[in-house]
């Protein structure tokens, strides 16, 4: 099970987490935040497993990729969308997960923008084995166009939390991707 922890409540979160739940869960902090060099240290010690930073907020993406390996946590690329994936790409072979936004950072209950699609299919090409995931308006209806492009990972909010099953939500949400996943592993 993958955690994304929302900023607002920051690091706390992950401890407090950590020491309720009888698992081993993976905390991936993704950091809509200005200054993301100054995060790195305090997630590390809080337990979180995956630093994700915004590829708009640093100038120096190399250096703090580096530095969020050595503090032992795997790293995170999201992009707004506004960006284009080119100036992802020559990061893609250091991370180990894309995130493409398919809203605009800032709060739930968005609409997805379908036209994020091709940038997810184009890294899912170009990057086969890497992580990429979608965040924003994901839900049973949008789904199909993002494990279809080749997402295997989607932060989903709004349509799980709205829904009067939420069990069986996440479980849809899990096999459309897992399906997808299988089909492109045998196409290859
Ligand atoms: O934080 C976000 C945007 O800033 C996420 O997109 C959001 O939490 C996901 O929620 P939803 O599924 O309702 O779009």
């Amino acid at each position: 099970m993958h955690f994304v922890p929302n900023i607002t409540f920051g690091h706390p979160v992950v401890e407090s987490l950590r020491k309720q739940l009888g698992q081993d869960p993976f905390f991936d902090m993704h950091m809509m935040v200005s200054r993301p060099e100054q995060w790195v240290k305090p997630m590390a010690v809080a337990g979180a497993n995956q630093y994700t930073f915004h590829l708009e907020a640093t100038d120096n993406p190399g250096a703090l990729i580096k530095d969020i390996r050595e503090n032992g946590m795997k790293v995170g690329l999201a992009i707004k969308p506004g960006t284009s994936v080119e100036y992802l790409a020559p990061w893609a072979n250091q991370i180990d997960m894309a995130l493409v936004m398919t809203v605009e950072p800032g709060f739930g209950g968005q609409k997805f923008m379908e036209d994020m699609m091709p940038k997810v299919h184009w890294l899912r090409t170009q990057f086969p084995s890497l992580d990429i995931e979608v965040d924003g308006g994901v839900g049973p209806d949008t789904i199909h166009k993002c494990a279809e492009a080749g997402a295997n990972m989607i932060v989903s909010g709004s349509a799980i939390m709205r829904s009067e099953d939420p069990r069986s939500v996440i479980n849809l949400l899990r096999n459309v991707c897992s399906e997808a996943a299988q089909k492109r592993s045998l196409d290859r």
